[in-house]
């Protein structure tokens, strides 16, 4: 397992983000997680990744104890991720944006800030000129800087939080295909998403929290004939399409 939660909560007050959650993730997956709105995903993925402490319960990371690691030390553990509404620094290049991904995660011999910056945005087919203010960028370029600073951070495994919001189908069918070209390069995946037909297709292992809570853990065939997941909140034909 590279990460392990066991009754993970997260209360705000008298409201349950997230409530006593435990799953397990394999080295080498893409595990999906689902939900409604509100459902505790984002606050969930901040538990693990170190934005803020679970209020009760554990996570294990490659067999590690993480509980309650900030951000930047579940970072040099060889966590990343990107963020729902994407994260860049405006008036610093392209470039540079990813750099600070190589600056702060874990170097491998050989490696330089710019050099790794420059072989990742190769890497997630970044289609534009590296000199370029992150302030001119759209939605899917965004999305393509967010994953190549991730990446430039020798992370193994990488949380993604709804990556495939706001794009049309073609660069859906893009990033469908980075998301898969990464894992295959070694790199656990973490997913959040709304968009079924990414998750079905991309994923191993799906859990889906409502309210909080998980009420549903399988392979996509198994939640796609969860009656109770359908029924309960995302409707019977939103699984099959
Ligand atoms: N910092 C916070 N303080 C108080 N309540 C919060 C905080 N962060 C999240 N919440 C609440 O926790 C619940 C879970 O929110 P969360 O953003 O984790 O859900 P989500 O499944 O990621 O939703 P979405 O799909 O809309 O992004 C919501 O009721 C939200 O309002």
């Amino acid at each position: 397992m590279i990460l392990e939660t066991q009754g993970v909560s997260k209360f705000f007050g008298g409201l349950k983000a997230v409530n006593d959650v435990s799953l397990t993730i394999r080295e080498g997956q893409i595990f999906g997680l689902i939900g409604p709105n509100g459902a505790g995903k984002t606050t969930f993925q901040n538990c693990i990744a170190g934005t803020f402490p679970p209020t009760q319960g554990s996570v294990r990371f490659k067999g590690r104890d993480i509980t309650g690691y900030k951000a930047h030390r579940c970072c040099h553990q060889g966590m990343a991720r990107t963020y729902q509404i994407v994260r860049s620094f405006p008036q610093m290049s392209v470039l540079e944006n990813v750099m600070v991904g190589a600056v702060f995660g874990n170097h491998r011999k050989g490696e330089t800030p710019e050099g790794k910056a420059s072989e990742m945005l190769d890497y997630v087919e970044f289609p534009m000129a590296h000199d370029l203010q992150a302030q001119n960028l759209n939605t899917m370029q965004l999305k393509r800087l967010e994953l190549a600073r991730a990446l430039a951070s020798n992370c193994e495994f990488l949380l993604l939080d709804e990556v495939a919001a706001g794009l049309t189908p073609a660069e859906l069918d893009d990033i469908t295909a980075l998301i898969l070209r990464i894992r295959d390069s070694g790199v656990t995946i973490l997913i959040v998403e709304h968009l079924m037909k990414l998750i079905m297709s991309v994923c191993d292992q799906i859990a889906v929290l409502n309210f909080g809570e998980k009420i549903a853990d399988g392979t996509p065939a198994e939640i796609t004939r969860d009656e109770g997941v359908a029924k309960a909140y995302l409707g019977a034909d939103a699984l099959l399409h």
